[in-house]
């Protein structure tokens, strides 16, 4: 006899990179998370702990394989996951043999394939750019931004399905990112919030880049954020339309392509599988 109770859910975890997710899968059993249960499962003592919580579910396209809903830690829901995505492709790959797979999200749908070396590429889809595409408070005066203070210059601005900040630097490790991140996140600017990343040059084409995420904190990684990233140093004259970005966790290829769309290339990985107790789900 279980000691599980018998609604327990089984569960992929999986990481990008070291950005890491509770991968569930709701297409043949439908499953409504609160943003207090995902909470829940998002504890790193008492749940299973991740960055993004990741519902795969039935697509409501014939263009899809399957639908994607992500959660941040703190219980939000948001749009887009890059890294994340790479992670479901794989395990629709996995279980239909094709070399690709169709994910439709919130922000639309987007292609994955495999690449060499047994890396994922997926194409993000366009980059908005500027401020105009994010979000924004009524004032865009980034003046009243707690820049000044820090010695950070204006951000660029770039959605990716969710909201970034780029903040190109001088030294990327000496930002004090565990300290300015939620500043910058909760600042009136952003009324969704927003993604914040620092960026130092370190090459021909080769970006250094920390994170500080919406909802989650600092990650390991963050794809959407090596995608807006590139489009920011592009549209800076820093790189060409495709780099390499150096994460906490690893590297991720990217490119600006010029449809706009921006394709991310990196690797996944399967930590382990196991069973939600039901004390855990709603
Ligand atoms: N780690 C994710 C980004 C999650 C973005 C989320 N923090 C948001 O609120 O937009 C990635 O690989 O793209």
């Amino acid at each position: 006899m279980s000691a599980l109770s018998p609604q327990g859910r089984s569960f992929l975890k999986m990481h990008g990179l070291g950005n890491d997710f509770v991968v569930l899968d709701a297409r043949s059993q439908p499953l409504v998370l609160s943003a207090e249960a995902v909470r829940r499962i998002g504890d790193r003592r008492t749940g299973v702990g991740f960055d993004q919580m990741v519902v795969v579910g039935p697509t409501k396209t014939k263009l899809a394989d399957a639908f994607m809903t992500i959660w941040n830690a703190d219980g939000s829901e948001v749009s887009a996951c890059g890294n994340a995505t790479r992670c479901v492709a794989w395990m629709l790959m996995q279980e239909s043999g094709q070399p690709h797979a169709v994910i439709e999200t919130r922000a639309g749908l987007l292609d994955a394939q495999t690449a060499a070396g047994g890396l994922i590429s997926v194409d993000m889809g366009p980059a908005y750019l500027d401020w105009r595409d994010i979000p924004l408070g009524q004032a865009v005066d980034t003046n009243h931004l707690p820049l000044r203070l820090e010695g950070l210059t204006d951000p660029v601005g770039v959605g990716m399905g969710n909201p970034h900040a780029v903040f190109f630097v001088d030294d990327a490790e000496a930002v004090d990112l565990s300290r300015l991140g939620p500043i910058l996140e909760h600042d009136p600017l952003f009324p969704e919030r927003c993604n914040i990343e620092v960026v130092q040059p370190i090459g021909p084409d080769r970006l250094r880049m920390r994170v500080w995420e919406r909802g989650a904190g600092i990650t390991l990684a963050c794809g959407t954020g090596a995608c807006a990233t590139v489009v920011a140093a592009a549209r800076r004259g820093l790189i060409g339309r495709s780099a390499e970005v150096v994460l906490d966790g690893g590297t991720l290829s990217i490119e600006w392509m010029k449809d706009n769309h921006v394709l991310m290339t990196g690797p996944v990985a399967l930590s382990y599988s196991g069973t939600l107790d039901g004390s855990l789900l709603p």
